[in-house]
């Protein structure tokens, strides 16, 4: 499945080879599994998203292929870099080259909306002179479609739509290889979300990007994925199934083969209330 190339003829060609390569993944707390014996090749320049329902393990397995959540056991590599194996130092460097778009944006609000912006650019690049900082935060704020005006207020004074844009302006300003976008349309008007899931594409026509999207929006993982991972709760899965209920392209989904995946696409909750309720006696 590594090598499904992007759904789109326009965006920047891909280079070749993995980003990420995960091999026998297993993630446990306080004695319970919660992602068991993944395998998954992330190629450089694919936009991937996670999909599943609540607390199936799509954030544990976003940290992990970040280095946020050491693997319990089995290896995630980010540029054939075992993240396990680093030092603090090491997976700082690593760290550079991600960019974290979060569900709340995340932005420090006692910090204007340029200070924002221009944070990993001061704390990373630090030769950089305040001339070319300024022209790097204004081209990243007009590039998600935010007006250069702004730049003096605070994140407060802004809608939850623009915070999540200057929150995506500041994820790309260090043009990072990886891109990890979690829930970035959660919380959003019909719009607004289709305004983002623009972004998203929109950066990788730019570069070649590589990205991870956890999301729940069916519309944003069909819209801007070349490949869909879908994960079940392992609590909830024979002792024999695996953990990834589908691997493919978005336009597969409706077809597949699965029950449970079919359901969830659609929306339907199919015998959960009844499973909800034993679950809970
Ligand atoms: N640090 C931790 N210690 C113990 N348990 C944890 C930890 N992090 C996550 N979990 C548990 O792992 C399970 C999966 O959590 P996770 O947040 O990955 O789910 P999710 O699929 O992202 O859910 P949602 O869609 O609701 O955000 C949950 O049962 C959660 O309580």
């Amino acid at each position: 499945m590594s090598d499904i190339s992007s759904n789109d003829e326009s965006v920047a060609p891909i280079r070749n080879g993995n980003l990420i390569e995960v091999d026998d993944l297993s993630v446990g707390f306080d004695g319970q599994w919660i992602l068991r014996d993944i395998d998954l090749k992330i190629a450089k320049g694919q936009t991937l998203s996670i999909i599943g329902e609540s607390g199936c393990g799509k954030t544990v397995f976003m940290k992990t292929l970040i280095g946020l959540v050491k693997p319990t056991q089995g290896s995630v590599k980010f540029d054939h870099q075992d993240l396990a194996k680093l030092t603090d130092a090491q997976l700082a460097m690593i760290r550079r080259r991600i960019g974290f778009v979060f569900q709340n944006a995340a932005l420090f609000d006692s910090m204007s909306i340029f200070d924002n912006v221009a944070f990993p650019i001061r704390q990373n690049e630090h030769d950089v002179g305040e001339d070319e900082v300024c022209d790097r935060v204004m081209q990243h704020l007009s590039e998600v479609g935010l007006p250069t005006d702004i730049t003096r207020r605070r994140p407060a004074e802004l809608s939850g739509g623009m915070r999540k844009r200057v929150g995506l302006a500041r994820a790309l300003i260090l043009k990072p290889e990886l891109v990890v976008y979690d829930e970035p349309t959660t919380g959003l008007d019909p719009i607004m979300s289709d305004v983002i899931n623009e972004l998203i594409l929109d950066t990788r026509r730019r570069y070649p990007v590589t990205s991870v999207v956890v999301t729940h929006d069916m519309h944003t993982a069909r819209k801007v994925s070349d490949r869909v991972l879908m994960l079940f709760p392992r609590r909830r899965l024979d002792i024999h199934e695996s953990q990834v209920l589908f691997d493919g392209s978005p336009s597969d989904l409706e077809h597949a083969e699965d029950r449970r995946v079919r359901q969830f696409v659609r929306g339907e909750a199919g015998d959960r209330i009844r499973e909800m309720a034993s679950e809970a006696s």
